[in-house]
Order: C-alpha cells, then sequence, then structure tokens
C-alpha cells in the first residue's frame, strides 16, 4: 500500500492524514470528505521554489488554481511565495478574496470575456496570457477605455505531442488553445501585440498538456519556444522578458506511474533555457512555470462510508460509497485510475477484489475496477488517495447531491476550509414562477 506524504497507519490499523485519524475526522465532519495533507502541499511549493533558486535564474512559479482553487489554498499558495494562474472571474474573485496579491496574480483562459477583462484589468493583475486575436484586439481596447497599459504574455502552440491522455494534451497544432508557432500565426500575433498601443508584451507561454512523466516534451518545448524567440529577435527586433513554460508535471496516482522529482522537472528546463536561449538577448528571459496538479494532487485524499456491498457471484462485487462521479468525475472522463485502502482496518489482509461504485444513477459511476482489499462490511471507510487536484475543482451536483466539506489536515488539527453544502444549497437558487406556484387548497 502506497502512502503519500504524512500518511500512515497507526496502532488501530487506521489511516492517518496530517496527524489526523481519519476515523476521527469522520466523525467529526462526516463523509463524503476531501482531507488535504497540508505538510505535502506546503513540501511540493518548496520543492519548485527551491529548484529554481538553485538554477539561478529569475522565475515565477505560479500555482495553477483550476486543480483546486479555494481561497485556503490561494493564502497557502501566497505564504510559500507562489504566483496565481487564474482562468475565470471566479477563480479570480476567489484569490482576490483571499487577499491574494494581484500583482501576482496571471489570468489564462481561451475565451474571457469582456466583464472578466475588465475586472481583471481593475483588480490590477500582473499579467493576461493572451490566447487569440479576438482577445488581444478586446484588451487592448477595454485598457485604452481605461487609460491604462496591460501586461501580456502570448500564449503559443510550440507543436509538441505530449504523451497523455489528449483531452489533456494542448501542445499540438489542432488544439482550441493559443496561436500556432508553425503556420505563422504566432508571428503575426507578436507583431500585433507590439503594435498595440496599450499592452505591453512581456513575452510567451507554451503549455503543452498534463500529466507527463517524461522531460522530452518539457526540453522540446524550450527548444520551440527560443527557435520562435531567436526569429523574431531576428526579424522584429522584438526580445521575450518572460518566457513561460506551462505546468503539466506527472504524479503517482497508481502503481506504475513513474513521474519524476519536480527538482528533475525544473532542471530539465532551467538548463533547456540556459542552452537556448543563450544569445537572444542580452540576458535570459525570467522563466514562469505553472504547476497545478504537481502541488495540490498527492495531498488529497477522500475518505468515503461504504454502503450497499452487491455479489454477482462468478462476475463481480460492487461496493458502494457514498459519493462518485459527483465529488470525481475523473475516472467518467479519463478512464483515470485510482488506488485506495480500507481506512478503518488498513491492517487486516486483503483477501478479496471488489470494484467501487459511486451511488450516482449513471452505470458509468465507478471510482475503481478491480481493487484488492479486506474483506469489505458495510459502514468501513474508504480512502481514495490522490484526490487533491480536478477532483473538488471538478465537482458537481448531479443528482442534486451535496459537494462535500474539504479539510486541511495539519500536525494533528482538521481545519475545515470549505463547508460540506446543505440541501438549502442545492435549492438555494431555484425559483418557482408565479404561474407555478403551489395553489393554497384552504377555503376561506
Ligand atoms: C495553461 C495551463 N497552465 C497550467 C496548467 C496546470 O497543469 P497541471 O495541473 O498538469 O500542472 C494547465 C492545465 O493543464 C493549463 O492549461
Ligand atoms: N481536468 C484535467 C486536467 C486539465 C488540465 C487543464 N488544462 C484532469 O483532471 O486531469
Amino acid at each position: 500500500m502506497y502512502l503519500h506524504g504524512t500518511s500512515t497507519i497507526n496502532n488501530e490499523g487506521h489511516l492517518t492524514i496530517g496527524g489526523c485519524d481519519v476515523t476521527a475526522l469522520k466523525a467529526q465532519f462526516g463523509t463524503p470528505l476531501y482531507i488535504v495533507d497540508e505538510a505535502l502541499v506546503r513540501e511540493r511549493c518548496r520543492q519548485y521554489m527551491e529548484a529554481f533558486r538553485a538554477s539561478g535564474l529569475t522565475f515565477q512559479v505560479a500555482y495553477a488554481s483550476k486543480a483546486f482553487c479555494v481561497m485556503a489554498m490561494c493564502r497557502l499558495a501566497e505564504e510559500e511565495g507562489l504566483s496565481l494562474d487564474v482562468v475565470s472571474d471566479g477563480e479570480l474573485f476567489t484569490a482576490l478574496q483571499a487577499g491574494f496579491p494581484a500583482q501576482r496574480i496571471h489570468f489564462h483562459g481561451n475565451n474571457k470575456t469582456p466583464e472578466e477583462i475588465e475586472m481583471a484589468i481593475d483588480a490590477q493583475i500582473g499579467c493576461f496570457v493572451v490566447d487569440n486575436f479576438n482577445e488581444l484586439q478586446l484588451l487592448n481596447a477595454i485598457a485604452k477605455e481605461r487609460g491604462v497599459r496591460v501586461n501580456v504574455l502570448l500564449r503559443v502552440t510550440p507543436g509538441v505531442e505530449a504523451h497523455t491522455h489528449e483531452y489533456i494534451s494542448t501542445g499540438q497544432t489542432d488544439s482550441k488553445f493559443g496561436f500556432d508557432i508553425g503556420n505563422g500565426t504566432a508571428a503575426v500575433a507578436v507583431q500585433e501585440a507590439a503594435n498595440a498601443d496599450h499592452i505591453d508584451l512581456l513575452g510567451i507561454h507554451s503549455h503543452i498538456g498534463s500529466q507527463i512523466f517524461e522531460v522530452q516534451g518539457f526540453q522540446m518545448a524550450v527548444e520551440r519556444v527560443a527557435q520562435f524567440a531567436r526569429s523574431i529577435k531576428e526579424q522584429t527586433g522584438i526580445s521575450f522578458k518572460v518566457v513561460n513554460l506551462g505546468g503539466g508535471f506527472g504524479i503517482r496516482y497508481v502503481d506504475g506511474d513513474t513521474p519524476l522529482a519536480v527538482s528533475d522537472y525544473v532542471k530539465a528546463i532551467t538548463d533547456g533555457v540556459k542552452q537556448h536561449f543563450s544569445g537572444i538577448g542580452p540576458t535570459l528571459p525570467e522563466i514562469w512555470v505553472e504547476p497545478g496538479r504537481s502541488i495540490i494532487g498527492e495531498a488529497g485524499t477522500t475518505l468515503y462510508t461504504v454502503g450497499s456491498v452487491k455479489e454477482i457471484p462468478g462476475v463481480r462485487k460492487y461496493v458502494a460509497v457514498d459519493g462518485g462521479m459527483t465529488d470525481n468525475p475523473r475516472p467518467a472522463l479519463y478512464e483515470s485510475r485510482y488506488e485506495a485502502v480500507l481506512a478503518n482496518r488498513a491492517n487486516d489482509a486483503t483477501e478479496e477484489v471488489v470494484s467501487i461504485a459511486g451511488k450516482c444513477c449513471e452505470s458509468g459511476d465507478m471510482l475503481i475496477w478491480d481493487l484488492f482489499l479486506p474483506k469489505v462490511k458495510q459502514d468501513d471507510l474508504l480512502a481514495v488517495s490522490c484526490t487533491g487536484a480536478y477532483n473538488y475543482a471538478m465537482a458537481n451536483n448531479y443528482n442534486r447531491i451535496r459537494r462535500p466539506a474539504v479539510v486541511f489536515a495539519h500536525e494533528g488539527q482538521a481545519d475545515v476550509v470549505v463547508e460540506r453544502e446543505t440541501h438549502q444549497d442545492i435549492v438555494g437558487k431555484d425559483v418557482i414562477p408565479a404561474r407555478l406556484q403551489k395553489k393554497s387548497t384552504v377555503q376561506v
């Protein structure tokens, strides 16, 4: 059984996270429950910061908040010295409400609305990562209206195919994101941004995909982006002060996943920058990255209570838990695989192979197929590991199921950072028009 971060099994055979016994967390907060190992998140942040410091380059590590964006997480990222990547007014609002320094916020997205752009300009965020020509023109016009100048990176597609699930691969030419280098669009965008009177072009951005295990994709992206920067410099004299190489660094979900150490990914990038960018300008560019999953993914665990257990003799045993695709849609979306332990009897010998079903009215709502566990009973606790990234962030209310609470566990203390939704939250935005209101049956 693989235990991430501070997770241990105590003498009673209970899983503990951040020094908290999960059976006590269940008693206090109920299930399903997302538990975040705060020390592991901090450790990951520090690994990035230290690896970049060791490179001697000027840098920013921006936490890609799409992976898990709540106010406490923004605070934690700020405390660790990270910047923040947001992709919507919702994420921006969350960051600002948490008091995250606006200058360290970078705004992404392939279809920012005028309202989002206005909100971000008014908040004086650090930088827009511009995805397309419509946005470039809109941003310039809004900045002009407000009499300000805005910092911009242009998102380019370097033509690198990352080895990952096709839905989370983004660096190839046929992608909804960015200006393509290969077909010349990126060069046109650079010229247009440089000519725009209310835009300061800081540099370029490239993100090749997510959950990537090898360094080759990143090395290739650095090389392509550097070639592009060199040709732009030669043809136009424009040089890039900042190069953002995105996120995508892989993590260990299950046995057989082989992520590299954070320092290895960072070294591949910084070595590549030193090699390929030397001589383009008087100094090397500032390097930014945007890790999301690798900061928060392994630090998250989802705790469920087992409900029904159904055996189809000779076929399969289904163990249903009190959550499912509403709190973790990743198995249904990407066929993602997860590991789990029986968190109240983790020392019992494994005896059977079961499949973990969610409670949604949907056959595809399966969390884990063919998992070895001790003999599972109703009311047992199941802890699915590695659910920190893109779980709470993609949680939904299908079947009007309430989103679980999130707690940060640290040094024996667990604090709620998101409360469990209530039934009232579920109907809170519903409106019954007057003509559908229930008529009173009381006769006067
Ligand atoms: C532009 C951009 N930056 C950063 C990330 C974060 O990626 P990851 O969570 O894989 O590090 C993503 C998501 O893939 C992204 O699209
Ligand atoms: N939501 C995806 C990652 C998306 C990355 C964003 N560009 C996942 O769960 O793996």
